[in-house]
């Protein structure tokens, strides 16, 4: 390892060490969390099942940036490239539409087969493998409902795709020894007020107890909920709203997943997660950045991705939370873009373990808010700096920016003949 790294890691640990803060302990216990990278950052969100589908359920991607993955190797390449520039072992959270195969199958009638080159890729590799029924860019929800719907043969047909769903989450978690976290997103809801708002409510909850009844070893497979305040052609009523999916996963034993852009903008996801883990055993988080909206802008190092890190290790709260991420931006390199959003959630983590918790904590129980604000502010200048560019180091990934000279790399190397292949073809 370079000296001067070495150096200025040692330098750092004496510093955080006079506040009682335990350097090394706090890279292994950096070392053992696993974040899940969306496929779906990747190729814009279309997947393999249907290539000509256009992106339905009021998300969307913005931005043409070349290279992007057509196939499921392709994806695998991107991931491997990426994983390769990100400290620590993790997982790979794919959506039903990404199924490797050359079968013409629904998603009704998707199998753990139809998933099984993405196991051996994910053994090989050392990954762990989460999962998303996709209830969305299909004729079956082209006009917005899904689980929810009235027509009763639509809904059973969302109801099978979420059995479906489970039974290759249950195959993942048993093939790759630890478990599979699936997570339920329906994109359904109303562009204008509507009449009736209890109805689909009630369509929902009946879908989801259908989807669950079957009982899964929590070892293999974890099911979350992941509420929303609003979509585009749903601004007026989403029917899998917060308050629905907390009383429905409080009351089945399920867990909640907060995604950062769900909600209203001014309203922030760390101010819930300790509410929520009072009352359930585990919890999900999509980390993202919504800008104006739920945008899924690429996670940055701002003030909400450190406020989630604290609030995660000041209540011990890393053991029974799950960490994915979701972003999707098309107007940069997708390779970077996973890096980038993943090497800054890491390293937020990293930060709020080097601050003196027990110390703040004393500090406000004793009423001095002085010194509370005195000291938070003086550790957002400590050399965590320092820390973060040994971990990089001693975990065999790039140092710095160095890892952005690996993308661009990459990318004339695989990613411009990619796109030249598309032109021509
Ligand atoms: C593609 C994902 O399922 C999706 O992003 C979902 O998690 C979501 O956040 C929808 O807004
Ligand atoms: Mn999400």
């Amino acid at each position: 390892m370079d000296q001067q790294i070495r150096k200025s890691y040692e330098d750092a640990k004496t510093l955080y060490s006079q506040h009682g803060i335990d350097v090394d302990q706090a890279l292994e216990k950096l070392a053992q969390i696993k974040i899940s990278l969306h496929c779906w950052q990747g190729d814009d969100v279309r997947g393999f099942l249907f290539r000509d589908a256009e992106l339905s359920g009021g998300i969307a991607v913005t931005g043409s940036y070349p290279g992007r993955a057509a196939t499921p190797d392709q994806l695998r390449d991107d991931l491997e490239k990426a994983l390769s520039l990100i400290p620590g072992k993790h997982k790979v959270n794919l959506h039903a539409i990404y199924a490797d195969t050359e079968e013409k199958v629904d998603l009704d009638e998707l199998e753990p087969r139809h998933f099984q080159r993405w196991v051996d890729w994910a053994k090989d590799q050392g990954l762990g493998l989460d999962f998303n029924p996709t209830y969305f860019s299909h004729p079956k929800a082209a006009d917005g409902f899904t689980l929810s719907h009235a027509d009763e043969e639509i809904r059973q047909f969302w109801i099978r795709h979420g059995k479906a769903s489970r039974k290759i989450a249950e195959y993942f978690g048993r093939e790759l020894g630890q478990p599979c976290v699936t997570n339920s997103w329906v994109p359904d809801g109303y562009k204008d007020t509507p009449v009736d708002r209890l109805s689909p409510r009630q369509r929902l909850r009946d879908s989801l107890d259908e989807i669950f009844s079957e009982e899964i070893d929590p070892s293999y497979n974890i099911d979350a909920v992941e509420s929303k305040l609003f979509g585009l052609g749903s601004e007026s009523y989403v029917v899998g709203s917060h308050e629905f999916y907390m009383g429905y996963a409080l009351s089945r034993g399920k867990s909640v997943c907060l995604d950062a852009g769900h909600f209203h903008p001014t309203e922030v996801i760390s101010n819930k997660l300790t509410s929520i883990l009072m009352f359930s055993e585990h919890l999900l988080l999509h980390v993202s950045r919504p800008v104006r909206w739920d945008s899924d802008h690429v996670v940055t190092m701002d003030d909400e991705l450190l406020e989630i890190a604290r609030e995660l290790v000041r209540g011990d709260l890393l053991p029974r939370t799950s960490i994915g991420l979701d972003f999707f931006d098309g107007s940069i390199n997708h390779i970077a873009a996973w890096v980038i959003g993943t090497r800054n959630t890491i390293k937020a983590l990293l930060r709020a373990m080097l601050e003196p918790v027990d110390e703040l904590k004393r500090i406000e129980l004793a009423g001095d808010f002085t010194s509370r604000l005195a000291l938070t502010e003086e550790f957002k200048s400590y050399p965590f700096g320092s820390v973060w560019d040994y971990y990089c180091a001693s975990q065999g990934v790039p140092v710095r920016e160095q890892w952005l000279h690996e993308v661009k790399r990459y990318e004339e190397q695989v990613l411009s003949a990619r796109y030249s292949l598309v032109q021509n073809s």
